[in-house]
């Protein structure tokens, strides 16, 4: 069963005033789930309301009775996981297993920011005159807006609403429309698990309408977003315009480097899962694959056959291995950047197009014979396409890395430290993973650079975003 998903203000589950609602659509099917409910003007009125009361209240809770109220959300969680992973399937359509591992991930992401909250150490700054002293204070910033997408339902919310509370602040999520019920039973963990009423919001309804209202309005303090780059690009210089503190987890393309001195099964098995995990929606997802001329024919070969053995299908059978694309605007969007690839003269190793509907299905891809110019070397795909590429030097294959205007994740697999050395110092990314697929983790900064954003999600950064630095500076009569 699915729900029909309402919104959370003020610590209760409501429709929207003026009763608008949008339908939720299986994209394995194409049929009608449920709905959910639109948020109108008077209902962000009554969310940032209530955001305000619950920020008087979270900021006077104790770090450590926030790091309690947590853990009990992330107890919830993992006692929910199988019911919440199939909510998430339907809607989204990835592999229950994958839904499974995002919701356990979600609880992991809990605790460590729980935990972080307990660390958020101010310090002493020793003074010239020994009557004064100085000290640097941690204050939350104040009440948060958060904007989803709909590829991670969980994961996307879960940092952002972790860190936030951890941090002291309270947080209104705008959460995806099209991926509404996961995100509700994520919040509903929290409410169940004793967070007072007014620290967390749950809105869905237009966009554009909801970001220009909150962003823009005194009571909101920092803005959070992930999502596409135009669109990011769009909210902080709105955020900026009102000098709202901004964090911004934006689009990738990223390469994923393989030497000749690589372990070549190696690469082709860890970039392959990575690749059509998700169905290749995942802003991390390596995408040019760049495989040096020595082993090019041996990882091309080893790569396809690894593609040609995932199994296609609704996410709710257990064996199925890749899911449909979450949207039907995908689908258009994923033939038109592979049919302008073959026009312009590349070769299809695997896949290459939409399956036949029910559902909104694409074939596990794989090109090559790629040149620079083609739209999919520089706009990413988001879906399940890998580009395979040759290239002769360590410099060339930097170069190519850095081309484009994104920088959030990279991938390589060498068994020399000079390369690896060379690629840690010269690659433009946020994140660089050598010999294996180590990004995402909760303890580790998660973000990027260039067109791929600002701030981080993960590690001991996370945490800070929420976080103002107060200096007080006493001298002691
Ligand atoms: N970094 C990431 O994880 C993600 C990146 N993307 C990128 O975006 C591309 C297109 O995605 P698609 O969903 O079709 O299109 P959009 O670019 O319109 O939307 C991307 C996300 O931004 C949200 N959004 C759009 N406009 C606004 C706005 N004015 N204010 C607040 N939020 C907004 C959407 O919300 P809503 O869901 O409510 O419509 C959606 O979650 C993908 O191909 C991919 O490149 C998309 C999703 C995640
Ligand atoms: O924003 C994204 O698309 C990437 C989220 C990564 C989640 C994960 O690695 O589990």
């Amino acid at each position: 069963m699915y729900p029909d998903v309402q919104l959370f203000i003020d610590g209760q589950w409501r429709a929207g005033q003026d009763g608008r609602t949008q339908p939720v659509i299986d994209p394995a099917t194409g049929q009608q789930l449920g709905t959910v409910a639109h948020a109108s003007i008077s209902d962000l009125d009554d969310a940032l309301a209530a955001t305000e009361r619950g920020f008087a209240v979270w900021r006077k809770t104790s770090a450590y009775d926030r790091y309690k109220t947590m853990q009990k959300a992330a107890h919830l969680l993992r006692e929910r996981a199988d019911s919440i992973a199939r909510i998430m399937t339907q809607e989204q359509g990835k592999p229950v297993a994958e839904a499974r591992t995002e919701v356990l991930s979600g609880a992991d992401v809990i605790e460590w920011l729980a935990e972080e909250g307990r660390r958020s150490y101010g310090r002493i700054v020793p003074s010239r005159g020994v009557d004064v002293e100085q000290k640097v204070v941690k204050e939350p910033v104040g009440p948060v807006a958060a904007f989803t997408p709909w590829n991670f339902p969980i994961n996307q919310i879960v940092r952002k609403l972790s860190s936030a509370l951890a941090a002291g602040c309270s947080i209104i999520i705008k959460a995806p429309e099209e991926t509404p019920g996961s995100p509700a039973e994520l919040i509903r963990a929290f409410a169940d698990a004793g967070v007072p009423a007014g620290v967390i919001g749950l809105v869905y309804g237009n966009p554009a309408e909801i970001s220009s209202y909150l962003i823009a309005h005194p009571v909101i303090r920092k803005v959070t977003f992930t999502g596409s780059t135009p669109v990011g690009k769009q909210l902080a210089a709105l955020a900026g315009q009102h000098m709202k503190r901004a964090t911004m987890e934006l689009g990738g393309h990223a390469p994923a480097l393989v030497f000749d001195d690589a372990d070549v099964d190696l690469a082709a098995r860890v970039l392959a899962t990575a690749k059509f995990r998700n169905a290749g929606q995942v802003c991390v997802s390596p995408t040019r694959i760049l495989v040096q001329r020595g082993v090019f024919d041996a990882f091309l070969e080893k790569f396809v056959g690894l593609t040609k053995e995932i199994k296609v299908g609704n996410g709710l059978d257990s064996t199925v291995t890749m899911g449909p694309v979450a949207n039907d605007r995908r689908i258009p969007a994923l033939v038109a950047l592979v049919d302008d690839a073959k026009a312009s003269g590349a070769t299809l190793n695997a896949g290459g197009k939409a399956i036949d509907g029910p559902g909104y299905f694409f074939e596990p891809t794989v090109l090559s014979g790629l040149t620079r110019e083609m739209r999919i070397m520089n706009e990413e795909p988001f879906g399940p396409v890998a580009l395979v590429v040759p290239f002769d030097t360590v410099e060339e294959a930097i170069a190519e890395s850095n081309r484009v205007p994104f920088g959030l994740a990279s991938y390589a697999f060498t068994t020399s430290m000079k390369t690896a050395h060379a690629l840690s110092t010269q690659i433009e990314a946020g994140m660089l993973s050598i010999n294996h697929q180590g990004i995402g983790l909760p303890e580790v900064p998660f973000g990027g650079i260039k067109d791929s954003g600002y701030g981080s999600e993960g590690g001991t950064e996370a945490i800070e975003a929420y976080l103002n630095t107060k200096l007080v500076t006493q001298f002691n009569l």
